[in-house]
């Protein structure tokens, strides 16, 4: 239970109201240990209020043309914009990222998404064919499923949240968003500009909570048909187990544990550093960072000392303060188990290089019971060992040699995911050659994170299933139907 200070209290959107809940839980600041905050501990009831929301606001927001519902997205990107610095300060003490982070990415991204779907929604086609003998016309056309659920995240709060609301609402859904427990306030923030943005009522409801009782209650539901949901494997298996009965529509955008292939001809001044940003950018905690590079045997002795050397330079530090490349990570919890992993390569023999157990961390005095770790490299370590299969989500990176463009294909293959790779070389055809060749649903070749929205974004393997972008998620959030006109 949190102090005697005032703390920031949030409050469940249903039906364009801000409603108290029962019961709380608390939320710290992982930056400096302490509660600040307390979420909504909702569950059955909240879900069946917010369902009976989105029921009665689906028709009238359903029968909205698209060039009306993309103007409502577009005032709501406006807002945000305005809003940016007071969105980025809080994603920054919920989340423990850095403020510049959350001020040059996180948010413009999430203002993006508004722009991006309210753009992308008046685009799309559908189909038509003819069969003259049967003197018949055939024809598609694309109607919202009605209620989504939609569930993100901690690690890039409103950036996957508006990712999944900004297409679902665009193609004439209504929603119930659950953000993570851990995560919850500037989802609360976006529910004062969707009301200012003349979102009508109940057609964006956020109900806050863990994922046991809030998220199950909404997973289970039998009025909500479709389910959206970014986070980790074991939990998508839950959402598939209770989704099940139901059939229901699921998109599942999972973890990854993304390898970058860097070859004897690649740009060394480029793949360095972008390799330290796709490695440790956000805490290492995205799915598509880098977590195992492969380095051709020729410049591995090279990579290695420039890669250690700019890591060293990626400093740890108060969110707030602006020299600072690294913050806090989201909880005690995760900073245990990520620490756990240094020590089991440890314990196998691996050589830890930097970071965790072999550099000091300096921090202000008043981050010091924060969740503070270096980043840290690994090296020495075999194929097998868990650091090398297992989704770490945190600062944490290995590096080994390679021989062989066939070797490195099937050693960066070996492992159950499949969402990004990074290749690094100067060879074009290599490029392509490996590329196609990695079982990866992303490959960015001699850069990272360099993101189109209009294509398919996901994993393959344990990754996921299906894909996120603006046909993709025009088509995930509507159904076809086809229409036949005898003449
Ligand atoms: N995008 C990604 O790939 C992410 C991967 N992870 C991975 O998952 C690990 C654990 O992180 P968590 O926060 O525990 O991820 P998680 O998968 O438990 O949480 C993601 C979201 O799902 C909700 N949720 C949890 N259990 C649920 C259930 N039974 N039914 C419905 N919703 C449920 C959570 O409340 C949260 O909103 C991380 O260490 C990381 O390895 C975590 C977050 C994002
Ligand atoms: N899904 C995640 C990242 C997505 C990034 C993007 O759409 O650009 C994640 O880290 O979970």
């Amino acid at each position: 239970m949190a102090g005697t200070r005032a703390l920031l209290m949030l409050e469940n959107f249903i039906d364009g109201k801000f409603l108290p809940c029962d019961s709380y839980l608390d939320s710290y600041d992982p930056s400096t240990g302490e509660v600040y905050c307390r979420v909504p501990d909702s569950g059955k009831a909240e879900v069946a209020a917010a369902v009976a929301a989105a029921r009665a606001a689906f028709p009238g927001w359903s029968a909205r043309s698209p060039q009306e519902r993309s103007q409502v997205l577009l005032r709501l990107a406006d807002l945000l914009e305005q809003s940016l610095e007071e969105f980025a300060v809080a994603e920054s003490r919920d989340q423990g990222k850095t403020i510049t982070l959350a001020r040059t990415m996180d948010i413009p991204r999430s203002v993006q998404n508004f722009r991006f779907f309210a753009s992308s929604i008046l685009h799309h086609t559908s189909q038509c064919t003819q069969m003259d003998h049967a003197g018949c016309l055939h024809y598609t056309v694309r109607e919202p499923v009605g209620i989504a659920g939609l569930i993100s995240p901690w690690n890039l709060p409103l950036y996957l949240l508006t990712w999944k609301i900004a297409p679902a609402i665009a193609a004439g859904n209504t929603v119930i968003a659950k953000p993570s427990e851990l995560t919850s306030v500037t989802a609360w923030m976006l529910c004062q500009l969707l009301q200012k943005a003349g979102v009508p009522p109940g057609v964006v409801n956020i109900v806050f909570g863990t994922g046991p009782r809030v998220g199950e209650a909404l997973v289970s539901h039998p009025e909500v048909p479709v389910i959206s949901f970014t986070g980790s494997q074991p939990t998508a298996e839950r959402i598939t187990q209770l989704s099940a009965p139901h059939c229901k529509k699921l998109s599942l955008e999972l973890g990854g544990k993304n390898p970058a292939i860097i070859f004897e001809d690649a740009n060394l001044e480029e793949c360095v550093p972008t390799t330290v940003r796709s490695s440790f950018a956000n805490q290492g905690e995205i799915c598509l960072c880098t977590s195992r590079i492969f380095v051709q045997k020729s410049i591995y002795s090279e990579f290695l000392k420039k890669f250690v050397e700019a890591t060293r330079m990626w400093k740890v530090g108060s969110p707030a303060d602006p020299s600072a490349s690294m913050g806090a990570l989201i909880s005690k919890a995760h900073l245990e188990k990520v620490r756990r992993y240094v020590k089991i390569a440890r314990a196998e023999g691996a050589r830890i290089l930097c970071g965790e157990g072999v550099d000091r961390l300096s921090l202000p005095p008043g981050n010091r019971a924060g969740y503070f770790m270096l980043p840290t490299v690994i090296t020495d370590i075999k194929d097998e060992s868990r650091c090398m299969k297992e989704e770490i989500f945190g600062p944490v990176t290995c590096v080994v040699p390679f021989d062989s463009e066939e070797e490195v294909v099937k050693r960066a293959n070996s492992v159950q995911y499949g969402l990004a790779a990074t290749v690094w070389s100067s060879n074009v055809g290599r490029v392509h050659r490996v590329a196609k060749k990695l079982q990866s649903g992303l490959v960015w070749t001699n850069c990272w994170l360099i993101r189109e929205l209009n294509l398919p974004f996901g994993g393959m393997k344990s990754s996921g299933v299906g894909r996120e972008g603006a046909k993709d998620s025009y088509e995930f959030f509507t159904e076809s139907k086809t229409i036949t006109i005898k003449h």
